[in-house]
């Protein structure tokens, strides 16, 4: 991808902080939160006109006159706004009210035809364009989307984070899982990244734990939904932040950064390094043995023409390992993931063995 940095030297802050309200409901709503905003140090806006509501009579977002009320909001208190868009008359109302950032969202990006509509609508003009990750865990469609918006001459770039739908979630809203950020940041180092704790938390009180992880890794910035009047939201009541309770959690963040100068840190980290590197080499010398008897049951298995899945003693190390982890501190769920992955490994082995022609 083609990127350039995404706002000029003197607008953009480490980490980046966008904030405000879900959906704009009124001119009073606006400014208000607006003006709450500013006090807090917020320079970029975020406000939704259209809203994808995934049930029908959900408010929807108020639409286009929203727009004149922004053009209102920004020239009153000198601040930027981004607006969510999802089709190419949504582009082009949104260019034509002088709004400063785009975002695609999460619903829109899952759909190749809607993200290239909106790219599009883009060539030629120059205006920061965020995409958020998709609904689904698909890292696939999420760089298409981006790789559609930088096709389309977008270079001013960023990635917004804001979890996964899951069945199975109970804490979040939607589950972050990082693994997925982290790989898009190791895939393309120049993209920015930034986190919406508002939408993975989906409560409040749970934002702050969310927003310091992403600190803690080293994200560019961040997206959080602050409104006036939070209960009284017309849209995502439980998840806003008063602008007075934004600004004291932005206090409250560790900022961390990607090094540090104390000279000692990087030996310090390099010795540590040095031993995990040992003991790596040791786990992998340590597969390869448990591997090589593996397929040592696999030759027996064979020449007894005996299954190779084996229920009762899968049952066992599913069961005991996870237990002897509790023993040595190690969290019994992550050994019961790498056990599942080894006997996967170990049935792929063996299947070989069994299908080849003596
Ligand atoms: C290695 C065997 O075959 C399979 C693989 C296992 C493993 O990886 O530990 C356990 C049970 C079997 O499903 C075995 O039967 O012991």
């Amino acid at each position: 991808m083609n990127l350039k940095p995404l706002l000029s030297e003197n607008q953009a802050s480490k980490p980046l902080v966008i904030a405000g309200p879900c959906s704009v409901e009124t001119p009073e709503q606006l400014d208000r939160t607006v003006a709450g905003l500013v006090e807090a140090g917020i320079r970029i806006i975020r406000g939704g006109v259209w809203k994808p509501r995934t049930r029908p009579g959900s408010f929807e977002g108020v639409g286009d006159i929203a727009l004149s009320w922004i053009v209102d909001v920004k020239k009153r208190h000198d601040v930027k706004f981004a607006v969510e868009v999802a089709s190419a008359r949504h582009v082009e109302q949104a260019l034509g009210h002088g709004i400063d950032v785009l975002w695609i969202g999460a619903r829109s990006t899952v759909n190749p035809f809607t993200v290239q509509e909106i790219a599009d609508s883009l060539k030629g003009v120059d205006i920061p364009v965020l995409v958020k990750n998709p609904v689904n865990a698909d890292i696939g469609l999420w760089i298409g989307a981006l790789e559609r918006i930088n096709k389309a001459g977008i270079e001013r770039l960023a990635a917004i984070h804001r979890g996964f739908s899951n069945f199975n979630e109970k804490l979040y809203r939607n589950s972050p899982m990082w693994q997925i950020p982290i790989e898009l940041k190791t895939r393309f180092p120049e993209l920015p990244i930034i986190n919406d704790p508002s939408h993975i938390s989906g409560q409040r009180h749970l934002v702050p734990g969310i927003a310091q992880m992403a600190l803690d890794l080293n994200f560019d910035g961040l997206i959080i939904e602050s409104h006036v009047d939070p209960d009284a939201a017309w849209s995502d009541a439980a998840q806003q932040l008063t602008p007075g309770d934004l600004s004291t959690l932005l206090r409250s963040l560790h900022l961390r950064s990607g090094f540090s100068p104390n000279p000692k840190f990087a030996s310090q980290l390099e010795l540590l390094r040095e031993k995990v590197d040992e003991i790596d080499r040791q786990l992998l010398e340590t597969l390869s043995r448990r591997m090589h008897l593996v397929e040592q049951a696999g030759e027996y298995k064979k020449e007894n023409n005996v299954a190779i899945f084996q229920l009762e003693r899968w049952r066992e190390i599913f069961e005991s390992r996870p237990e002897w982890a509790k023993s040595l501190k190690l969290n019994p769920a992550f050994i019961r993931e790498i056990f599942q992955l080894i006997h996967a490994q170990s049935i792929d082995v063996q299947e070989r063995i069994l299908g080849k022609k003596d």
